[in-house]
């Protein structure tokens, strides 16, 4: 059996196209641009090319982009400052900061500064609890959001399948196995305790791996048919590409996944391009939502 690979690329494309055209409606029906504010402390190399295609995307989009970086060695008061700072301002729709932060800070502290109304990424204790209990009004983690559209773009209805998710991760973990149990799923959430990883795998018709371990699900971990969505981003040496070069891999091994799975998501090129384009989704939702714009 070959896989049928999801190409999230060429979806979060026509997630794009749409989100402009909204935003397009909501500039010639309001006069409202959406802004979307993004936030980083200190340069991580690693999410360079994440940042710089998110700016180009929301200009793309049609939306405004604002974009603040601030050094390593910030205070912690400084930021939330500034998030409270974005937080009044009205040109500013959707927040992000960029995670991790620096060790000196809390988290949890500063994502609870944002206003939850202008938590584009969801990770506010309250659009938490609200996506726990299936409320509409939840902002929804761009990542796993991005991984349920091409879920049931994929199968179509996911009620009733057996999924798990392997990982537990206040950002893609958790809410994707909220998510799937909201679509009517059978859920199992699998970590590093699992007591038989393998197994639990093996039984689901949807796998959904989030841990971080270069290709650390192998093929003959999987139900044959199953659809398999591959959520990690990993960068390991690559000397067959040269000295010094690398290259990216998922949390799964495609070359041996892509011979049982029924449909696999790509690394590059899957559930990466899905969370950008998600972001923007809940950018133009949060716009809508704060000037009781109904599209
Ligand atoms: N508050 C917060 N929200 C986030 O959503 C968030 C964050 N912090 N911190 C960093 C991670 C990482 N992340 C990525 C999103 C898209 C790609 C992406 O589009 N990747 C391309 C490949 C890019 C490449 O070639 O390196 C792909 O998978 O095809 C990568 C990484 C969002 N994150």
């Amino acid at each position: 059996m070959t896989a049928r690979i999801i190409d999230g690329k060429a979806f979060a494309e026509k997630v794009r196209a749409h989100v402009a055209e909204d935003v397009l409606a909501v500039k010639s029906k309001y006069g409202i641009t959406p802004g979307l504010a993004v936030v980083i402390v200190g340069e991580d190399p690693a999410s360079q090319v994440y940042v710089r295609s998110k700016v180009k995307q929301t200009a793309e989009a049609g939306m405004n982009s604002f974009h603040f970086e601030m050094p390593s060695d910030t205070p912690e008061a400084a930021l939330i400052a500034k998030v409270q700072e974005l937080n009044a301002d009205p040109r500013v729709n959707g927040i992000l900061v960029q995670l991790p932060l620096p060790k000196h800070m809390n988290e949890a502290t500063v994502i609870e500064t944002i206003v939850p109304e202008k938590d584009v990424d969801g990770f506010h204790v309250i659009n938490t609890g609200l996506l726990a209990i299936g409320d509409k009004k939840a902002m929804v983690p761009c990542t796993p959001l991005g991984c349920l559209m091409m879920l049931q773009e994929t199968l179509g209805d996911l009620s009733g399948k057996k999924a798990v998710v392997v990982g537990r991760s206040n950002i893609v973990g958790k809410p994707m196995a909220q998510l799937l149990l909201n679509a009517n799923c059978t859920v199992t959430i699998a970590h590093s305790r699992t007591a038989d990883l393998k197994a639990e795998v093996m039984a689901a018709d949807i796998v959904v791996a989030a841990v971080g371990r270069p290709e650390m699900v192998p093929g003959s971990w999987l139900k044959k048919g199953a659809t398999v969505i591959d959520v990690g981003i990993n960068r390991i040496p690559a000397p067959e590409l040269g000295e010094g070069k690398n290259r990216l891999v998922g949390d799964v091994d495609f070359a041996s996944a892509a011979e049982v799975a029924g449909a696999i998501t790509p690394v590059p090129g899957g559930v990466g391009p899905m969370t950008i384009a998600c972001l923007l989704r809940n950018t133009v939702t949060a716009t809508c939502r704060q000037n009781r714009i109904d599209l």
